[in-house]
């Protein structure tokens, strides 16, 4: 082994070597200590002090966070010395495309379309954070194909939507929407005709998931009767019962609440048909995606008198910032769903507690941090899964190879042929439909071969993305 060298110099060599500056290509830095131990997986041994792995020199990282991302998220980047363009809402496609030319990772939530048209445009993107659960605003497979890594936060606000949803169920069954607004205007008005008791009713959840399963157990907990609707067998909890077919769901239930995700499938999986299937004055319950449910129909069941109330959270368009903005010219049918009784509309607030959104901020924040630093795609939602044990401090002459090719016969022979003038001291490679990735930590490469490595690794035909972290 040649004797270590100061990090920080080594990278100036290196940058001046291979030319780069802010391109996705690697260059390290100094250890950041908060980093180390802030996020280090679990399973990884602290035994030795592990090198840190940048592949920027402090401050040339880009990261345009949109959408009010939590501050927990932007303390994590802050520290690592990234240069951090926050805004609190999301921005139009002509903005979005100019801003995300040349930033290297990217912050959203569930507003902000990073469609093929956008991603295209992405020249030094290397990573998607989605600090939120859904990740269907994201062309999720064009960026798996430019070598873009997508993160989400898969659990972090399933218990706020759960909550919501349990709190609209009495709202609704109470009709505590219209009595408010009637005090609001000074109106007294002391009805219980057709106001219930939830104990003893049925909750129809669509989609056992995260969300769903939290909810099943609070339900229960106020003496709902549960039955659920799934396109998988999943192990019922408490005393909830699996029902073989959404018809089965519907025609049983006195409150219905949708958990899907937004899918080809899943677009108007309740519309005419579904409405009619219901028991009469039922209420449905849609906090999942605004494509889920046919509006217009939703609509008329209820004026027909068929439905007995409703409660909104999302729809298929939403507003990009707060503001008196949810107007027919949005959707067409606004005006009308807003005249109607018992119906709660609620700006797409599922997941929108302090709660959620600071654990969020940490678990989205720091997946992209590990992505960006050290390689490791654990949890990507597009990309094949990949993670080495940290390099060693001691360990000055050794690189990170993190190579992502389009998923054909014969690429690893060629990779390794380039690697293999090196010690391999440990390498991984997985791969999802078309996509692989491989990451290797190679020993004895010094800073030229550090240039020559990288230049054979992107005149390889299959490559889609090289970056060297050391
Ligand atoms: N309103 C809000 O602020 C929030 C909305 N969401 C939405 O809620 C959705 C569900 O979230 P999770 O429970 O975490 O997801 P999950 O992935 O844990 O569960 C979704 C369930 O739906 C099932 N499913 C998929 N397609 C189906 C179909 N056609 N029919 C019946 N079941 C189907 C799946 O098998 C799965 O069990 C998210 O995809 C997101 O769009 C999530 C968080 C906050
Ligand atoms: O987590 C999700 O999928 C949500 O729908 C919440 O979205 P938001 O973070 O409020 O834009």
């Amino acid at each position: 082994m040649s004797s270590p060298r100061p990090i920080q110099k080594l990278s100036e060599d290196f940058r001046t070597a291979v030319n780069l500056s802010t391109s996705p290509g690697a260059v390290s830095t100094s250890p950041n200590a908060s980093y180390i131990n802030q996020a280090r997986p679990r399973s990884y041994s602290m035994a030795k002090p592990a090198k840190a792995l940048k592949p920027f020199s402090t401050g040339d990282m880009k990261i345009l966070l949109l959408e009010n991302v939590n501050e927990t998220a932007i303390e994590i980047f802050n520290k690592q010395g990234y240069q951090v363009e926050f805004h609190k809402s999301s921005l139009p496609e002509e903005e979005l495309i100019e801003k995300i030319k040349d930033v290297h990772a990217i912050g959203i939530r569930s507003k902000t379309k990073l469609t093929a048209n956008v991603l295209r445009h992405a020249k030094n993107l290397v990573v998607i954070g989605c600090f939120c659960i859904g990740t269907n605003q994201v062309d999720l497979e064009y960026a798996a194909k430019s070598g873009v890594a997508v993160f989400n936060s898969p659990f972090s606000n399933s218990r706020s939507v759960a909550e919501l949803v349990i709190a609209e169920i009495i709202t609704l069954s109470r009709q505590l929407g219209d009595r408010s607004i009637e005090m609001h205007s000074g109106v007294w008005n002391k009805v219980s005709a057709r106001c219930w008791e939830i104990r003893g009713k049925t909750l129809g959840i669509v989609g056992y998931g995260h969300i769903g399963a939290q909810l099943s157990v609070l339900a229960e907990a106020f003496g709902m009767h549960v039955i659920y609707y799934d396109v998988m067998m999943i192990m019922a909890l408490g005393t909830a019962q699996q029902v073989p077919t959404l018809n089965d769901l519907l025609n049983q239930s006195d409150f219905v609440t949708l958990h899907v995700p937004e899918t080809p499938e899943t677009k108007d999986l309740m519309s005419t048909p579904q409405f009619a299937a219901m028991k009469d004055g039922a209420y449905l319950i849609n906090a999942s995606r605004g494509t889920v449910v046919d509006i217009q129909a939703l609509v008329d069941a209820l004026k027909l008198g068929k439905l007995a109330g409703a409660a909104l959270d999302v729809y298929p368009n939403e507003p990009a910032k707060n503001g008196p903005l949810f107007n027919d010219e949005l959707n067409s049918w606004a005006s009308e769903l807003r005249s109607l009784r018992n119906v709660i509309l609620t700006p797409h607030i599922g997941g929108s507690t302090e709660e959620a959104q600071s654990a969020i901020g940490v678990e989205v924040g720091t997946a992209l941090t590990r992505y960006i630093n050290e390689g490791i795609s654990t949890g990507a939602v597009n990309f094949p899964e990949v993670a080495l044990r940290s390099l060693d401090l001691d360990q000055a002459d050794a690189v990170r190879v993190l190579y992502i090719h389009q998923n054909v016969p014969g690429v690893l022979k060629t990779v390794n042929n380039v690697l293999a003038e090196h010690n391999i001291e440990k390498q991984f490679s997985d791969s999802r439909g078309d996509v692989a990735y491989l990451m290797a930590d190679i020993s004895h490469v010094n800073v030229d071969d550090i240039k020559s490595l990288y230049q054979q690794l992107e005149q390889t035909t299959y490559k889609i993305a090289t970056r060297l972290l050391y």
